[in-house]
């Protein structure tokens, strides 16, 4: 037997045992979890209260055992004072409670990390174990110390890694994470981390290992959908999508740009002109203007008053509104009162007032053109929806009698009727208008009349009936002969108000917000902490800050702890190399730690003809893209391929003021051969040697 064969023979066992130990927490797993559904069935509140948590608990454990199939086990650890232990995706213990496996988060498991021949840490020896689902297929060993270690085999993890044949998805690197990559995982969560590097330093991967990271580290307050990874587009989260799931984390929301304001997923980008005009901050103003501008289809007339007094009073509603902070979506009131002003008094309609000023929507006010929304309009919605004010919340237009209900979970008639000003009641079913009570006056027999009235509508409203009369208060207050109502509806659900900030908030490709997108994304981390992913190589947003801490301040933020990634995992040398020339000054190009590499570069008379007869991914200027089946050139940020033909760099350079940076990143996703096709010149700064 070779001593590779033995070595993998002995981690075998280890991995065999693990597997042994899970199928039986899975087994306990399940039972807790039918435990739960079964008393669920009985019903009473602190029963329910007892489910949730039972199943919640036992669902998450079951996801995050079938998660992990793959390679649980994939690194060991031996110290200088022989203790050893293997690292895995997830943390495993033996029925005694002694550990079977460290999770990689863990801080005993940093030195798998960390340790380096300079600095071992006590580390003598670093294994790296592939498994292929249960079954270990290689191992890698590094030795650290300068006394002899036995058995030591070795196929060179992090390259073995590298030539693995590519997927359609990311596949995640946690069994060979590099030191600096470490450092920026596992720098500490508050404030604001910054991580630069080239294309293919592993950005992205520090990104989502670092999200698995912080939920380890500090479950309660990151878990359930507090932590963000905003991307470029959705060809970039759906390429990344597995990773997280693959490192057990499934709360994360992972959204790209296109995709953060709900109920619009936009892929479009729109032309640099356009996308130059809408990612500017002057459009703050001219959405105001357009919040507080006259809705089309609203009535132009009411009784003296023509379109131009109506346009007067739109604007006086405005002026008071903004100098009292009230947004357009809150505003009827004020409406109300300024028409009732120019009308001697005269209360204005209910009907009128909700059709003249009714609630908008972003959407409304922003309508889609060509029934289709850009990723450059998502911030306009957002920012829209700021503007407009949310529509008043339920709970806020309910009358206190109401959330009292709400609140105590009972609907009592007496309470429902003595203990409010029936006018609340009233404001329901006729906003604006003044009850039956206050209209009969106060003699007794015709309150009596108005209250039943009033009743009537509840009951319509409500479905309330009246099972009797007592003295109580009128609408306004006054004491009077009022229903008392029975049969309610059940309680709705109290709504709380939903919190979509979050706890930390990631940024990938962060180099390319516009100011409008920054604010889009700082009204969600207003409170949270954050990591900004990216590099300036690559900015292509004719807005894109010129510097790191212009885009910090952009996001709310006003510091950063800056980690640089200096080694590049995906580009070979070769083209790293060629690439490098189209950088603009000042930036230094990435190490590759991919030697070697293939370039060719070709001149054609006829560029469709070529790309046929060509293998790869054919990435093309954004108007060649269609006619020659090619990926558009804008939509390959953050993704690779084996092969990569690539058409007309003029035409890339030339299609935007960002080109150059285009053609950067273009130029930068081959993981092994890049060809050149080209009909025009090649822009001047490749020819350069
Ligand atoms: N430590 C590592 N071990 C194995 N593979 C790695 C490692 N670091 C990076 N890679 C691989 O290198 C490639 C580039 O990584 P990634 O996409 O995260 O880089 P990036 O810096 O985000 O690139 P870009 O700037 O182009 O978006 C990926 O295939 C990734 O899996």
């Amino acid at each position: 037997m070779s001593e590779t064969a033995r070595q993998i023979a002995i981690e075998q066992q280890v991995v065999d045992t693990v597997y042994a130990r899970l199928e039986v927490m899975r087994a306990q797993t399940r039972q807790l979890s039918e435990e739960g559904h079964r008393r669920a069935g009985g019903g009473p509140v602190a029963g329910l209260v007892e489910r949730d948590a039972m199943v919640l608990g036992a669902a998450a454990r079951l996801s995050d055992l079938d998660g992990q199939e793959e390679g649980i086990v994939f690194g060991r650890l031996d110290f200088d004072d022989d203790e050893t232990y293997r690292i895995g995706r997830l943390g495993v213990r033996d029925a005694d409670r002694e550990p079977l496996v460290v999770d990689w988060r863990a801080p005993a498991a940093a030195p798998f990390y960390r340790a380096t021949p300079g600095e071992p840490l006590g580390v003598a020896r670093r294994r790296v174990i592939t498994c292929t689902g249960r079954t270990v297929v290689g191992l890698d060993d590094e030795v650290l110390t300068d006394t002899p270690v036995d058995g030591v085999v070795g196929e060179g993890a992090l390259l073995a890694s590298l030539t693995r044949e590519r997927g359609a998805h990311m596949r995640d690197i946690v069994s060979t994470i590099q030191r600096e990559q470490d450092e920026a995982v596992r720098a500490p969560a508050a404030g604001v981390t910054l991580i630069t590097g080239g294309p293919g330093t592993g950005k992205t991967q520090v990104a989502l290992h670092r999200a698995a990271y912080l939920l380890y580290r500090d479950r309660g307050r990151f878990a359930d959908g507090r932590v963000l990874v905003v991307g470029p587009s959705t060809v970039f989260t759906t390429y990344i999508g597995r990773v997280l799931p693959g490192l057990g984390e499934d709360s994360v929301h992972l959204r790209a740009i296109g995709d953060l304001f709900d109920g619009v997923v936009a892929t479009r980008r729109d032309c640099a002109e356009v996308a130059r005009t809408k990612g500017d901050l002057r459009m703050v103003r001219v959405l105001t203007d357009l919040a507080w501008d006259t809705p089309p289809n609203v009535p132009d007339r009411l009784w003296g008053l023509d379109a131009d007094d109506l346009a007067r009073a739109r604007r006086e509603v405005r002026r008071r509104c903004e100098a009292a902070g009230i947004t357009p979506n809150a505003a009827r009131a004020q409406a109300a009162t300024v028409l009732a002003e120019l009308l001697d008094g005269r209360e204005v309609p209910a009907a009128f007032l909700t059709a003249w000023w009714p609630s908008l929507t972003p959407q409304d006010v922003l309508p889609a053109q060509r029934g289709e929304w850009s990723v450059d309009d998502v911030p306009l919605l957002d920012e829209l929806a700021e503007i407009l004010g949310r529509p008043q919340r339920v709970a806020e237009v309910r009358p206190e009698w109401q959330r009292r209900e709400l609140r105590s979970g009972a609907r009592l008639a007496e309470t429902f009727v003595l203990s409010l000003s029936l006018g609340d009641g009233w404001q329901l079913f006729a906003p604006g208008v003044a009850t039956p009570i206050a209209q009969s006056g106060q003699s007794l027999d015709s309150g009596h009349w108005g209250a039943q009235r009033w009743a009537a509508a509840i009951i319509l409203r409500e479905g309330h009936q009246v099972v009797g009369w007592v003295d109580g208060f009128d609408p306004y207050g006054e004491e009077g002969h009022v229903p008392v109502l029975a049969e309610p509806l059940p309680v709705a659900q109290a709504e709380e108000p939903v919190e979509d900030t979050y706890q930390h908030v990631i940024i990938d490709e962060a180099q390319d917000l516009s100011p409008m997108e920054c604010r889009m994304i700082a009204r969600r981390a207003a409170y949270a902490s954050m990591t900004i992913v990216g590099d300036l190589g690559q900015a292509t947003h004719p807005l894109a800050a010129g510097s790191w801490p212009e885009l910090v301040h952009r996001l709310g933020k006003r510091t950063a702890r800056t980690l640089d990634l200096p080694t590049g995992y995906r580009v070979p040398e070769v083209i790293a190399d060629f690439a490098a020339r189209a950088l603009p000054p000042g930036i230094a190009p990435t190490r590759s730690f991919r030697p070697g590499g293939r370039l060719a570069i070709r001149r054609v008379d006829d560029l469709a003809e070529a790309v046929a007869r060509e293998t790869g991914t054919v990435i093309a200027p954004d108007h060649l893209a269609a006619a020659l089946h090619a990926i558009p050139v804008s939509q390959v940020k953050g993704l690779e391929y084996d092969r990569v033909v690539l058409v007309e760099p003029a035409d890339i350079v030339a299609a935007e003021p960002r080109g150059m940076n285009r053609l950067y990143v273009a130029l930068t996703r081959a993981v092994g051969e890049l060809v050149i096709l080209h009909r025009k010149p090649l822009p001047e700064q490749l020819t350069r040697a």
